[in-house]
């Protein structure tokens, strides 16, 4: 939809908040409160070390100055998505943050209420109403009110996915973090409906969605099928799920043994991977690729999507072989500071002047010996 300013009135944000939900409210003070804790944990400090005596490098983290972040709202609004970008970049010490989360028709052209809650609820007040490619845009060039930014954040469908990649020269971004992906590693020991529950519940996000269950035991193929064909027609997004599971992106994969299963996962490489095996703690630790690993039968995605406490803006299409997720990281740079004492200089002067006539490079070596001629 066109909207005439896309900055987002305080007025609304204010509003947004006093009319939340109190069982929403709460539910989002909790998550907020474990995805900091987790974050904070994870932020860490300096690293300084003394490779000679004398001679310092401290690794000193330094946070990103303005980033843009994306909330999705096309099919759903995605409140949790404030929670998981807003906090770590928080956390990180982010000075300027600026949010942007799609219009909505049935609210005048703002983002939806609940979104607009959680950024008062986080105290972010630059909010945009734009969606899609046009919003990563924005944030990756500025326009007039909106400073561009250094970094841009979050998760959306694959408009936006492109619009990332593309702006790359622009900006950093976090992950290609695109359309859900669930996978599914599990023997007979698994709860047949809690498997299809799973993947149904990330199959509602898109018809691109990718649900995929892995398993060598044909009974276990058979019941979660079996369940798919009960739960599926009850599922309020029935037809969005339906095109998922019935996409070429989804399947049932019959595996010789767990062994090859996990060889299988691993090469796939999903936002999200669900052991439920009767030695998932183990297997879990055999994983190299996911964008998060969910253990056991009690830690399903939906407990991870709002309330784990880790992050659900994670990496999609294979990315999580050299991407990671969303987190405190994501918004701190980390610089070398090199620290030299003279004799520690003069230690390693002949090795600087052998490397750089090595290089051809005469003049690096020269830098440092002028400032010992004369001496032998
Ligand atoms: N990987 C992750 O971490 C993660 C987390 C949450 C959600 N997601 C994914 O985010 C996505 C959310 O998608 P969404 O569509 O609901 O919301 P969205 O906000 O990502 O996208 C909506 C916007 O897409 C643009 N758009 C829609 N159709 C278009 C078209 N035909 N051409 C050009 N632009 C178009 C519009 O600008 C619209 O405002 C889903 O794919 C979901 O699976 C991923
Ligand atoms: N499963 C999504 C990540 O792919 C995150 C999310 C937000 N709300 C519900 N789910
Ligand atoms: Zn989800």
């Amino acid at each position: 939809m066109r909207v005439e300013d896309l900055r987002v009135p305080a007025e609304a944000l204010k509003t947004a908040l006093e009319e939340l939900d109190p069982a929403v409210r709460s539910a989002l003070e909790e998550s907020i409160r474990r995805v900091r804790e987790v974050s904070e944990d994870e932020l860490g400090g300096d690293v300084e070390s003394q490779p000679a005596p004398g001679g310092r490098v401290t690794q000193r983290l330094v946070p990103v100055q303005r980033v843009g972040l994306y909330v999705p709202g096309g099919r759903a609004p995605l409140a949790s998505s404030v929670v998981m970008n807003v906090v770590p970049a928080q956390v990180a010490g982010v000075t300027s943050l600026a949010l942007a989360s799609p219009p909505q028709k049935e609210f005048g052209g703002l983002p939806h209420p609940t979104v607009l809650a959680v950024c008062a609820m986080l105290g972010i007040d630059e909010v945009y109403a734009m969606g899609g490619a046009q919003a990563i845009a924005g944030f990756a060039y500025g326009f007039e009110g909106c400073r561009k930014v250094n970094l841009v954040t979050g998760p959306g469908n694959i408009y936006v996915v492109a619009a990332k990649r593309f702006v790359q020269s622009e900006v950093g971004i976090d992950s290609e973090a695109g359309p859900t992906e669930i996978a599914v590693l599990a023997d007979d020991t698994a709860n047949a409906a809690h498997v299809a529950a799973d993947l149904i519940s990330q199959a509602e996000h898109d018809p691109m969605a990718a649900s995929v269950l892995v398993t060598p035991s044909e009974t276990l193929a058979a019941a979660v099928e079996a369940e798919l064909e009960q739960q599926v027609p009850r599922t309020k997004h029935r037809e969005r799920v339906e095109e998922a599971l019935g996409g070429r992106q989804s399947a049932v994969v019959l595996v010789d043994d767990l062994d090859q299963g996990t060889a299988v996962v691993d090469a796939y490489a999903a936002e999200h991977l669900e052991i439920q095996t009767a030695d998932a703690e183990e297997r879990a630790g055999l994983i190299t690729n996911a964008g998060a690993i969910f253990v056991g039968g009690w830690s399903p995605v939906s407990l991870g999507d709002y309330l784990a406490g880790s992050n659900h803006v994670l990496p999609t299409a294979g990315c999580a072989c050299h991407s990671s997720g969303l987190s405190v990281r994501s918004f701190l740079k980390a610089m070398h500071v090199v620290n030299y004492s003279r004799e520690a200089l003069q230690e390693v002067a002949g090795h600087v002047v052998a490397l750089a006539n090595a290089e051809d490079l005469p003049g690096h070596g020269d830098a440092v010996a002028v400032r010992f001629k004369g001496e032998s």
